[in-house]
């Protein structure tokens, strides 16, 4: 099948008075697997189900394979979508269900048994043909969902919140599954998730969306490290933010007044050398705790710190670090027997400057 684009150009759409969709543009490559990740509320439904063609957009371009399919009906845009709920028919089995759309577009009886039976053995459920959807687990129902929407073998799959009525154990197996069958169909892919972690392990690129605008686009790993604002910064992963002035700049470094702190020397890049009021970002688990008094390591900047709580998380444990009059969080890798700081205990943390951003406050 041929992989197909999908491009957004300077889409807007409201209800009533309100802006849901604020000219979003996103290029999405063929055969790509893309996610929409943002808060409740943000609009990836409405995205989703515009492109879907649920939706109509008052400004702007749907592309798809170059071709502008804004006013064409659902139907005829060779679109699956699968959604949040799955919305199978209970009173149908499992073979009705994948084989309705066939049977909506009058698919030859032959071909119709061999892409039912075909799509059935894809999400490994040949064996279920017969039930109701009633007698399936979630997965299973999940992959009902899934076989009906890709046996009508669409160019573009749309998956809303897929995952989201699974349990924790059943979501991170089926995403892998769902990617695993996305790679082996090459189907550009876009799914919609509040999920960090789905879109991230998941995802070639994403788009983080709030208040129906775009904020970044790009690689889960570019999202991750190099945040462009502080939404994406605090949406995507835990953030550290310690604000404070530019006191002074020098060659490649500056000097951030942190409020309450003191001061912390960041390497910047020459073209975006930040002035006046900033945000230095960071990591939890790129910073360091130590005993205090301990001599740590000069890449680091050491500050004096006091425990406030702590959380045992397994792999690893949450410190929440009182520094000055600020406070930050750091993950530090539990190993067995390895003892811990207890709340109130005076210790040194050390942060990289390297893994430090600068955002505009
Ligand atoms: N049919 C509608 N009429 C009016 N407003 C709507 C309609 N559908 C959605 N909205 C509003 O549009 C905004 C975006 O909704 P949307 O469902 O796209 O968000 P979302 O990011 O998918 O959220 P969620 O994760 O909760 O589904 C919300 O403020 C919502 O209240």
């Amino acid at each position: 099948m041929k992989k197909v684009g999908v491009e957004c150009r300077n889409i807007r759409l409201s209800y009533g008075n309100t802006e849901v969709l604020k000219d979003i543009n996103i290029s999405i490559a063929p055969g790509e697997f893309f996610a929409l990740l943002g808060p409740s509320g943000s609009g990836k439904s409405t995205l989703l189900r515009l492109i879907a063609g649920f939706n109509q957009h008052q400004h702007g371009q749907l592309l798809v394979d170059g071709r502008d399919i804004s006013g064409v009906p659902p139907w005829d845009r060779n679109i699956g979508m699968v959604f949040q709920n799955y919305a199978l028919w209970p009173h149908m089995t499992v073979w009705d269900n994948v084989a309705f759309g066939l049977v909506e577009r009058k698919v030859p009886k032959a071909e119709l048994r061999e892409r039912v039976q075909a799509a059935l053995e894809l999400v490994g459920l040949a064996d279920y043909a017969k039930r109701r959807p009633n007698h399936l687990s979630g997965g299973q129902q999940q992959r009902v969902a899934l076989a009906r929407t890709i046996v009508i073998e669409p160019q573009v799959l749309l998956l809303d919140e897929p995952l989201s009525n699974l349990d924790k154990k059943l979501r991170v197996q089926m995403r892998r599954e769902l990617l695993a069958l996305q790679r082996r169909l090459g189907i550009t892919t876009i799914f919609v998730t509040h999920d960090q972690e789905e879109a991230m392990t998941t995802a070639d690129r994403m788009a983080v969306l709030n208040h129906g605008v775009v904020q970044q686009l790009g690689s889960p790993a570019n999202l991750f490290d190099f945040p462009s604002n502080r939404f994406v910064a605090d949406f995507v992963g835990t953030m550290n933010v310690l604000e404070g002035n530019v006191r002074e700049r020098n060659g490649g470094d500056i000097v951030l007044g942190v409020d309450g702190v003191g001061d912390l020397r960041l390497p910047v890049d020459n073209e975006t050398l930040p002035t006046g009021r900033c945000a230095a970002s960071f990591r939890p688990h790129t910073v360091v705790v130590e005993a205090a008094g301990a001599v740590g390591d000069a890449r680091y900047t050491w500050l004096p710190g006091e425990i406030l709580a702590s959380e045992f998380l397994g792999e690893f444990t949450r410190y929440q670090i009182r520094i000055g009059t600020q406070q930050l969080t750091a993950d530090q890798t539990h190993y067995a027997g390895l003892s811990k700081f207890p709340p109130g205990a005076s210790v040194a943390v050390g942060i990289d400057p390297s893994q430090v951003r600068l955002l505009a406050a």
